[in-house]
């Protein structure tokens, strides 16, 4: 089913379509990852430093889409991280890029058919929680699908069952043992910068008006950002185990009178600030986890 479903664009994803693409690329790599990791705003130097790489742009991959976002450099990274065969989005797709949401996560599947049992996501967040400041860390213990809520559900659409279920529980959506081993990870390198919080998801591109956050924060929500949900909700649909770490590049404004406004390039700037901390910090979770089978 192709088209619009609510008003909204709407895209069944073809298993088949997914394994010409598993396909493509397993005839053109010789790493088998066992993680697949996304690189949020600001965040794709990580990828840069997996060893034996092999890299493709996503225009050269069947069924890909391409990164239109300043800081998602649009490039599936294949290496060695923490001892461990890994792929890596350097650089995802959001909604407000104009791509259907079941379209943004046929990488997230294409990951998975590849071997992937364990998806680490990362992303750029709003931080709503006065306690955090910018250049913290949390680690995603759950999440608001706000989109989610009025219809923009990647699995919305004809269903297939080589997927995954159609109904899929999310109570579990964060792994507790790897929220765990994060923490733990964090205590050992000294960073006491690494928070555990709600993250809530907006379909963007407009940061948020200052009675959006006072909403958010009543919700419970921690921090605010425009990715990652849909990818998780995949990625637990096909049975993955999913660890989420949002970065907090900025503080969300939360007074009316304020001068400052939010905007992208202190996203990125944050990013190249805390851009060491977390290659260290994933690269350490990379070799410590640990998958049964
Ligand atoms: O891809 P992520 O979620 O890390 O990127 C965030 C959300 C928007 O794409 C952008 C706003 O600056 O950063
Ligand atoms: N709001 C939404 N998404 C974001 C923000 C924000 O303040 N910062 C980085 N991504």
């Amino acid at each position: 089913m192709n088209g619009y479903k609510n008003g909204y664009p709407c895209q069944t994803i073809k298993y088949e379509d997914v394994q010409n693409t598993v396909k493509y690329l397993r005839n053109r790599t010789t790493i088998r990852p066992v993680l697949a990791i996304i690189c949020g705003s600001g965040l794709g130097g990580l990828a840069n430093t997996l060893e034996d790489q092999e890299a493709f742009a996503y225009k050269d991959i069947p069924n890909f889409l391409v990164s239109t976002v300043p800081g998602h450099a649009g490039r599936l990274v294949f290496g060695r991280l923490g001892g461990k065969e890994v792929v890596c989005m350097q650089g995802r797709f959001h909604c407000y890029e104009g791509y259907p949401v079941a379209r943004i996560t046929l990488s997230v599947r294409v990951m998975i058919e590849l071997g992937a049992k364990m998806l680490i996501v990362t992303n750029a967040s709003g931080g709503l929680n006065s306690d955090y400041k910018v250049g913290d860390l949390m680690v995603m213990k759950d999440h608001i699908n706000l989109p989610g809520l009025t219809g923009i559900n990647p699995l919305i659409g004809s269903t297939d069952d080589r997927f995954g279920p159609r109904f899929v529980p999310l109570s579990d959506a964060y792994n507790k043992k790897y929220r765990d081993l994060a923490k733990e990870i964090a205590q050992e390198l000294g960073m006491d910068y690494l928070k555990e919080g709600i993250y809530v998801f907006q379909s963007g591109p407009c940061f948020e008006t200052v009675t959006e956050c006072c909403l958010f924060r009543m919700l419970g929500a921690d921090v605010t950002g425009m990715s990652s949900v849909p990818e998780v909700i995949v990625a637990r649909q096909m049975g993955v185990d999913v660890l989420g770490i949002s970065l907090v590049t900025n503080k969300c404004i939360r007074t009316y009178d304020a001068v400052e406004v939010a905007n992208h390039e202190e996203v990125l700037e944050t990013g190249r600030m805390r851009a060491k901390d977390m290659e260290r910090f994933v690269a350490k979770i990379a070799e410590r986890v640990e998958f049964k089978g």
